[in-house]
């Protein structure tokens, strides 16, 4: 039985004359990996950029867990659970890898928190935020300036940076682009560690991950949605063949 999570209807936006993205449907299920790929220029940021809340849309509309969060705010978006990595989160270089987590931690309390004593609100804190950085492998890093880590590294601190903020979907703009390859494997293993868990909605370039990766697969061109399935139908789909010719690899 499907749960979908996320769910698009009819979504497009604008640029002038240019529809960068064209009546947009898409359904997402709870816990599921869905890639989002496409040639450069088919409208994915954007897409990313709407759904996230940072972009407004002309048409259509977003439901998430069933609420309609179309008109909502990408900070109120971000209180649901729908945060998009690599955007809401800048990494302050300066500070230790547990505070940038700890930091998202208390974002998310707020005021929320009913403690007599700082001190056990703080280690409430930091406990959730070493949860999230064990979660992402980088729990021996905790004390290490967030600056001194590797770009793999980085990445892998902005998804537990995500985590923390209480995120049930994440969206990820590209989380392999400027990895190599180790840090790549150790980024695929981590996004596969999250379903179930999460859902992830990811953008993504290298083929191999997408297909090794991806529970379903969306294809845009030119703004609208060509193919959406499981990933050997999609692959094997006439148009999105013609639309990859001299572009990335997909076989
Ligand atoms: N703010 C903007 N104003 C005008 N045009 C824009 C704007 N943002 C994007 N575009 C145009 O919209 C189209 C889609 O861009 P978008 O970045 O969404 O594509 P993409 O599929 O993510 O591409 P890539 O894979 O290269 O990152 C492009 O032609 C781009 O030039």
């Amino acid at each position: 039985m499907s749960d979908v999570l996320l769910k698009v209807e009819g979504l497009r936006k604008n640029f002038g004359a240019l529809k960068v993205t064209d009546n947009v449907d898409l359904a997402v299920e709870a816990g599921e990996i869905h890639a989002l790929i496409g040639p450069n220029g088919a409208g994915k940021t954007t897409l990313i950029h709407q759904l996230s809340g940072n972009l407004k849309s002309d048409f259509g509309k977003i439901f998430f867990d069933g609420r309609d969060i179309s008109p909502l705010s990408m900070q109120n978006r971000v209180h649901l659970g729908l945060a998009r990595s690599f955007q809401i989160t800048s990494i302050l270089d300066g500070f230790s890898v547990l505070e940038n987590v700890a930091m998202a931690v208390q974002a998310r309390s707020g005021s929320s928190f009913r403690f007599f004593r700082n001190a056990s609100r703080e280690d409430d804190i930091n406990a959730q935020a070493s949860a999230a950085l064990a979660r992402v492998q980088l729990a021996d890093r905790a004390h290490r300036r967030a600056g001194s880590l590797s770009h793999g590294e980085k990445r892998q601190l902005e998804i537990a940076i995500a985590l923390a903020t209480g995120a049930r979907l994440l969206l990820l703009d590209e989380p392999l682009a400027g990895t190599g390859h180790e840090e790549s494997a150790v980024l695929v293993d981590l996004m596969r560690s999250l379903r179930g868990s999460h859902t992830l909605v990811l953008i993504e370039h290298d083929m191999d991950a997408v297909f090794s990766l991806a529970d379903h697969v969306s294809v845009l061109v030119y703004g609208r949605v060509i193919a959406s399935g499981e990933p050997a139908a999609v692959r094997a789909h006439p148009d999105v063949r013609a639309a990859y010719l001299g572009e990335e690899e997909i076989a």
